[in-house]
């Protein structure tokens, strides 16, 4: 468009003349200028009935009228199009309206004198340019020719026919032409049809717009000039009178611009496609655009993102410190690279590989931060599993020797430290490879993994099963070196082998299996002493004849299995019967009557012959099995009670010794009263001794579990009093009636300061808080009488009698 601001007096005169024209011929009349972009820049209207008929001309067609209408282009000198001017007839009627030959003469009229008007506008704008911009400087005016012949870009120029008449040498190498063979010719001469016709068209429109246009771009159109992008431009020569002189052409080789505009496009179309996201913020952090994998990764459309800072992904995995690294290489490196974990819009936290790279401005400042991240949980959760992989035993996923060895070495700086004991156990399957052989390595491979999972059953979370070899077992215990534990704890592993394996659908096979076991720090202060001797010991149980285990250290393996023997034996013994109660009386010390009996189990194993209770009840203990005794006890003791006062004896009270686990199951107190009315025996003539240690282990449930027992009538004393760490406090709070003064405080009195001294603070202490006081163990004279003396209240011991069967007690009866 050509750019002239049209003073004002010319838009008024044209408005009188088209309102003229309206009036007289009963219609309405419109010139809009359109713009280069076709916009409407500027409108004049008139209409004989409405004044403002701008409104709306085109919508009355739709109220039933009938319209018609013609339009005349209104141009430039140059011809290029200044407006329109439209013409319409609208009337009520269904027939179409005849435009009267009149009116489009003068409508003709109009438009003409309004071209006369922009040839004189043009005419003068020109002259003031020209006036504006100085005379041309003759001596400094080069040649035409020689000015476009220097360039590189084509440059030409066809008049008004559209015959080139000047150009310059690039356009002459690039067609291949000569100078004669392009002079005078048109597009029609020189290209073929189609071509030509498209030069002509864009011809045409720079003469209509009466400006520059960019006619396209397109590749070079010679063989030699193929590889090569061209950008034409075209504008209308008009002479300083308006009139046009042609059109001129000028087109420049674009191919470096195209590749980079290329390059740019292949990169937006890689980030585009990137598996990475890809983000770019400004250096103030506001997030101005996101690519590729952006949303996938984050969970985030690109418009939630837009403007906000990148601190909304942060996971609060990280400290200040970390931020402050990444800033620090962002600055001064202009890049950071690493491992992030960041928050999905879910809320979910995941590891990012992340890359933030700073990009300078011309001034050498930061314009922009583009951060390139890749979700890498996929491959995090693999290197877990080949982290797993490489310190477990991939078939049934116990740690494998790596991990057991850094376990152990692990554990023996621990006991070093507290000088405490850990042990061993090497477990080598009996015959295991004969399975292989008769069953396949399939089911081989089976039976390991049941037995992993039967073996782990058996050991606490605290130990470690390890698989190191084919059939090759190691179970580490950081707290078991004593070898009791050890011994339960061996014959725990054993009872994995209790039970048959499967081997097909119907068939089932028994395996045992032999151990060894090392104990730090006797058998060994490192791993690899440790495991070494732990297999040394394996080898002599299998010598043994398998299905066994050994103890580096024999005298342990002997101890071990004499245990072992008493674990087996004690259930057989409850069992056939072997158990029964001894009595000992006990005495008032004044009048050396009897108060009472203390019940004492009693065991005569057929092959082990009598064992001690002080050995024999620890190990009930250990292995569970002290609850089935100790009700098994009460119910004799109760049993034996009726009889005796079924016979009309009196005897005071039967004490029968409760163990701390007894009285902690919740049952118990249910228990006793059970046996009390099945038996018959009153409460009032039970006693139950229960150690100081217990009491004290869990102060505010015995006294719960005790009180209600002394509700029923049942008397209670406190046995070993003075071995465990009465608080004073608690004892007061204690529904107990009886002190028992151990019997290790018993045995050197009076020679012994410490013990007489610690007798005599019992005595007193017990009065204080109102209890009985008894001292068991009595042997000597000078015992008793110290204790007599001393203030003690019942006495038991040796001195006065043993504890014997029933029927040999009867001088104590009454
Ligand atoms: N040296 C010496 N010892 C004497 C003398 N007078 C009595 N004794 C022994 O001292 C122990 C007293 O029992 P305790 O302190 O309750 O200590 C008992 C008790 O803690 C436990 N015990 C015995 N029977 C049972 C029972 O039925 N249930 C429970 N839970 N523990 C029992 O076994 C421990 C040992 O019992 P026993 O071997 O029968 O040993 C008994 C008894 O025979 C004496 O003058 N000199």
């Amino acid at each position: 468009m050509i750019d002239i601001k049209i003073p004002q007096d010319h838009w008024l005169q044209w408005q009188a003349s088209v309102e003229l024209i309206a009036n007289l011929m009963n219609c309405t009349i419109v010139l809009s200028v359109i713009d280069g972009e076709g916009q409407l820049c500027e409108k004049i209207a008139a209409e004989v009935k409405a004044k403002d008929v701008t409104s709306d001309v085109v919508s009355n067609v739709q109220n039933g009228r009938s319209e018609t209408s013609f339009s005349i282009e209104v141009l430039w000198p140059s011809k290029a199009v200044f407006g329109e001017l439209s013409v319409n007839f609208t009337v009520q009627a269904d027939n179409l309206p005849e435009v009267p030959e009149q009116a489009r003469k003068l409508a003709q009229l109009a438009a003409d004198n309004i071209e006369l008007h922009l040839a004189n506008i043009y005419r003068g704008y020109r002259q003031q340019e020209s006036e504006a911009r100085g005379a041309i400087d003759e001596e400094r005016n080069i040649e035409l020719q020689l000015f476009i012949d220097s360039l590189k870009e084509h440059v030409w120029m066809k008049d008004v026919d559209g015959r080139y008449v000047i150009f310059n040498r690039s356009v002459e190498k690039s067609w291949g032409k000569t100078r004669e063979e392009i002079i005078n010719k048109t597009d029609e001469e020189l290209f073929v049809s189609d071509l030509a016709k498209e030069f002509i068209q864009a011809d045409i429109e720079a003469i209509n717009k009466g400006e520059q246009i960019t006619v396209g771009e397109c590749k070079g159109q010679h063989a030699e000039i193929d590889r090569y992008w061209l950008e034409t431009s075209k504008v209308p020569v008009v002479t300083d009178d308006g009139s046009l002189k042609g059109v001129i052409g000028l087109s420049r080789n674009i191919s470096q611009h195209k590749a980079i505009q290329e390059q740019l496009e292949l990169s937006g179309r890689v980030f585009e496609n990137s598996v990475e996201g890809v983000m770019i913020t400004d250096r103030d952090g506001k997030i101005l655009e996101t690519y590729g994998a952006f949303s996938e990764i984050t969970g985030y459309t690109r418009e939630e993102v837009l403007g906000k800072n990148p601190s909304m992904f942060s996971s609060g995995r990280h400290d200040k410190a970390f931020y402050g690294d990444m800033w620090t290489g962002l600055l001064h490196k202009g890049r950071w690279h690493g491992e992030i974990w960041n928050r999905r819009k879910n809320g979910a936290i995941f590891p990012q590989l992340l890359t933030l790279s700073s990009m300078l401005g011309d001034d050498g400042l930061v314009r922009y931060f583009v951060a390139v991240f890749a979700d890498i949980s996929a491959q995090k959760k693999s290197e877990a599993e080949l982290a797993h992989l490489a310190y477990h035993d991939p078939l049934t996923k116990l740690p494998n020797r790596m991990t057991l060895t850094a376990q152990i070495e692990q554990e023996i700086r621990h006991a070093q430290h507290q000088g405490s004991q850990l042990a061993i156990v090497f477990i080598d399957v009996d015959l295991f490879k004969h399975i292989n052989d008769s069953f396949g390595h399939l089911m081989g491979d089976e039976i390991l993994v049941e037995l992993a999972a039967r073996l782990t059953m058996q050991k606490s979370t605290e130990d470690t099963l390890a698989r190191i070899g084919g059939d090759e077992f190691v179970v580490l215990f950081p707290e078991g070196g004593g070898s009791e534990e050890l011994t339960l704890a061996v014959s725990k592993l054993r009872a994995a082998f209790d039970q048959p394996f499967s081997v097909g659908d119907n068939e089932q096979i028994r395996l045992t299996a032999s151990m060894g076991v090392s104990v730090y720090p006797h058998d060994g202060k490192d791993c690899y002493t440790l495991l070494r001797n732990a297999d040394a010991a394996k080898h002599r149980a299998k010598q043994d004849g398998r299905n066994s285990y050994a103890f580096y250290t024999e005298s342990l393996t002997l101890e071990s299995r004499e245990h072992l023997k008493l674990q087996s034996a004690l259930h057989v013994a409850l069992e056939e019967g072997n158990f029964h109660l001894v009595y000992q009386p006990k005495l008032n010390f004044n009048s050396l009557k009897t108060v009472g009996f203390e019940a004492l189990l009693r065991w005569e194993d057929p092959v082990l012959g009598v064992i001690s209770p002080g050995i024999f009840i620890p190990i009930a203990e250990k292995i569970g099995l002290i609850n089935s005794i100790g009700s098994w006890v009460l119910r004799e003791a109760c049993q034996q009670g009726v009889k005796w006062i079924g016979q009309g004896k009196t005897f005071g009270r039967i004490a029968v010794n409760v163990a701390g686990q007894q009285i902690k199951r919740s049952s118990f107190v249910d228990e006793v009263k059970q046996i009390l009315s099945e038996t018959g025996f009153p409460a009032q003539s039970l006693e139950l001794e229960v150690t100081e240690s217990f009491m004290m282990s869990d102060p505010e449930a015995a006294a719960r579990d005790l009180r209600v027992l002394g509700d029923l009538g049942i008397e209670l004393s406190v046995d070993d009093f003075g071995t465990g760490y009465s608080s004073l406090n608690y004892l007061k709070k204690l529904p107990i009636h009886k002190l028992k003064i151990d019997q290790s405080f018993v045995r050197d009195i009076p020679v012994d300061a410490n013990n007489t001294a610690i007798a005599k603070a019992v005595i007193a202490l017990g009065h204080a808080l109102n209890l009985q006081v008894v001292a068991e163990g009595v042997e000597t004279e000078l015992q008793a009488d110290f204790l007599r003396e001393s203030g003690c209240d019942e006495v038991q011991g040796y001195l006065y009698s043993r504890p014997q069967l029933p029927e040999d007690l009867q001088k104590f009866l009454l």
